[in-house]
């Protein structure tokens, strides 16, 4: 029996990850790409794009994009603010999405949440897509039960809009729900210059660095008594990410919650 391929629309497709995922959809015997999502280039079809080989319509308005390709999935790679509207109108138009944008609030993630329960349908917003990336988070969460005291360093390439990154952040909420909040440091430790001890999560200290020639990359370190743990992760090219896109678009159409982060669909 012939399979129904999951039909795709990308929103960011020219984009750094954008342009992987146009890849995987490609390279994806069951996933069919129908439309890209752009705010430049509307009208024109991808394959126009240097770069680009895919016969499929840009469209600058979304709502348009989904009445006329209906899609099964969105794949969003765009930005914070742009990334949260698109999420919405996805599923207000029962159309799943897969998010790897990054720099969504609290309020932002409960709303969508709340939305993707009205409706009924999946939703997956990952931080990190890398395996390894959430090896790293997972460790650091077991470690965090014997080591009281962490911080984490995040180190991105310098075009990066939202700090600290997406994995950070998670990284911090994870390694948060298993410890005792706890001010790190000396108890009268002062900043001469601001920021210098980064930012705070729950007493959990959250570096981030910016520099070309960097792509993604963390360190978790611990300290105890007399010894100390570096738990690191490193994603050398974007591809490294295409696994855990293809999981999610394949988990998503199963679903009918909202998944914040991808620990909760790999065992
Ligand atoms: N979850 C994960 O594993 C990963 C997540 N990310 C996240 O993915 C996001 C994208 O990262 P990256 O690919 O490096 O960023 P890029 O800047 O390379 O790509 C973003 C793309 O979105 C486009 N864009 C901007 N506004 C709109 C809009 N209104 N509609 C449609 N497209 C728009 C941009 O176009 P233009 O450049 O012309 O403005 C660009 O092509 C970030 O939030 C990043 O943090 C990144 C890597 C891994
Ligand atoms: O912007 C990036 O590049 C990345 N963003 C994600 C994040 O904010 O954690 C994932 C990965 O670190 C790359």
């Amino acid at each position: 029996m012939m399979m129904e391929k999951v039909k795709i629309v990308i929103a960011g497709a020219r984009g750094r990850m954008g342009t992987e995922a146009v890849n995987l959809v490609n390279e994806t015997e069951q996933f069919e790409l129908v439309g890209v999502v752009d705010h430049k280039h509307d009208g024109k079809l991808l394959s126009e794009i240097e770069g680009f080989h895919n016969d499929v319509r840009i469209y600058s308005d979304i709502k348009k994009c989904f009445f006329e390709t209906n899609p099964d999935v969105l794949i969003d790679l765009t930005t914070p603010e742009v990334g949260k509207v698109h999420t919405k109108i996805a599923l207000e138009n029962g159309v799943r999405p897969v998010v790897g944008t990054t720099g969504f609030s609290d309020s932002d993630l409960k709303e969508l949440e709340k939305l993707t329960e009205e409706k009924g349908i999946g939703a997956i917003i990952a931080p990190n897509f890398a395996i390894g990336a959430i090896l790293m988070m997972k460790f650091s969460q077991m470690a965090a039960k014997y080591f009281q005291d962490v911080e984490i360093i995040e180190l991105h390439h310098d075009q990066k809009l939202d700090a600290p990154s997406g994995t950070g952040i998670k990284t911090a909420e994870m390694i948060a729900s298993v410890r005792e909040e706890k001010k790190q440091g000396h108890p009268n430790e002062k900043e001469i210059l601001a920021g210098a001890r980064g930012a705070d999560y729950e007493g959990i200290r959250l570096h981030s660095v910016r520099l070309p020639g960097l792509i993604a990359h963390q360190e978790v370190l611990f300290g105890g008594n007399g010894q100390s743990l570096t738990i690191r992760h490193d994603s050398y090219n974007r591809v490294s990410f295409m696994s855990g896109v293809k999981l999610a678009v394949e988990t998503v159409m199963k679903a009918n919650v909202l998944v914040y982060g991808l620990e909760n669909i790999i065992e």
